[in-house]
């Protein structure tokens, strides 16, 4: 660590200053220590994640559309993840959203005003305390609120109201078909998830991640390895690339085409399927040049739905394999302790005895 460094002032007391501003710093030179953070950086490049033509999900051709939709259950099956194509969200959209976000990013005095807010829009850095009131800091900024049933949002940049709301909007209604047919995937009638378990897209959390330039990317990270709570998580860039994921034990970089959306199946969807789809590990590393932008939307269920396997996959798998838990109490333990490797699954993973 450079001695001339001004001190990154990401203490515990004041965890939530700004990685931007110390990225920007002139004179850094090197990592701040409590920053380090040593992985496995193997990584090998994937261009087989799968990739799911939505067009082809809604299409008037059944022969076609039931072939996509073996697939879209397969790839949840075996990647957890997948490239959404042709989702039908207008690419303009896409990008103002990212564009949009860009600038928030770059307005100091807006990002404080939800520094310190204890309200439903929070700025703050990737850097949390574990219960034992240790730091894990990671080299991120991000901004985050509820958008649905409530939809709330940061007051600048302008326009950032409206393309975020059609944005949520028109991700919720993508989620909502997807949900349906995994629905069906699994054996189940289209509408169950939505109607019967009240588990579909009635809360969406979205939000923007921003990992500055690092002046040594290999002696961090921007992401910990982390699996997501929720349903399905919906994620778009600014066309850096720093997303990996985790497929048989190894991980792969993901390299998704501007305008598609990387899809990921996260915990309360594992549970509902008892297993059948993968929540996966996933991390975001950092690199020296460009500043990496992701925009992330958590879709469903809402916080007082109680997610267990469905009875009809216990009945046909023999047993459940988690614990049914309100929503609400799940993410609770999620934010309890936080530690590297952990995984929040395994609080409600029922064991073979
Ligand atoms: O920025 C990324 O690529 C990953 C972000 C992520 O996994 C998350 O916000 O849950
Ligand atoms: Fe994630």
């Amino acid at each position: 660590m450079a001695s001339h460094l001004p001190q990154p002032s990401v203490e515990p007391s004041n965890i939530n200053s700004c990685v931007k501003i110390l990225a920007e710093s002139a004179d850094l030179k090197s990592v701040p220590s409590k920053f380090s953070f040593i992985h496995d950086p193997t990584c090998s490049n994937s261009d087989s994640i799968p990739i799911i033509d939505f067009s082809l999900l809604i299409s008037s051709n059944p022969d076609q559309r039931s072939k996509v939709i073996q697939e879209l259950g397969k790839a949840c099956n075996e990647w957890g993840f997948f490239v959404l194509v042709n989702h039908g969200i207008p690419e303009t959209l896409v990008k103002a959203i990212v564009d949009r976000c860009t600038e928030f990013f770059d307005l100091p005095e807006e990002k404080r005003k939800y520094e310190t807010s204890s309200g439903p829009v929070k700025h703050s850095t990737g850097s949390i305390l574990n219960s034992s009131k240790e730091g894990i800091f990671q080299w991120r900024d991000f901004i985050h609120t509820v958008v649905h049933p409530e939809y709330h949002f940061p007051d600048k940049p302008q326009n950032l109201r409206e393309i975020l709301y059609e944005y949520a909007e028109n991700s919720r209604s993508v989620s909502k078909k997807l949900l349906q047919l995994l629905s069906t995937t699994m054996g189940l009638e289209e509408g169950f998830i939505d109607e019967t378990r009240n588990l579909n897209s009635s809360f969406q959390i979205f939000a923007a991640n921003c990992y500055p330039p690092c002046p040594q990317p290999d002696k961090t990270i921007g992401t910990l390895p982390h699996t997501d709570p929720r349903l399905l998580t919906f994620l778009i860039h600014n066309g850096v690339a720093g997303l990996q994921i985790e497929h048989n034990g190894k991980w792969f970089s993901t390299n998704s085409p501007q305008n598609s959306i990387l899809v990921n199946v996260a915990d309360q969807l594992e549970i509902f399927s008892n297993g059948k789809y993968k929540s996966v590990k996933h991390r975001a590393v950092v690199n020296e040049q460009t500043t990496r932008l992701s925009i992330v939307l958590f879709n469903g269920p809402a916080s007082d739905a109680i997610v267990s396997p469905a009875s009809k996959l216990i009945q046909r798998d023999g047993r459940p394999l988690y614990r049914p838990m309100k929503c609400i109490e799940y993410m609770k333990i999620r934010q309890k302790d936080r530690v590297v490797g952990y995984s929040s699954l395994d609080c409600v993973k029922i064991l073979d005895n």
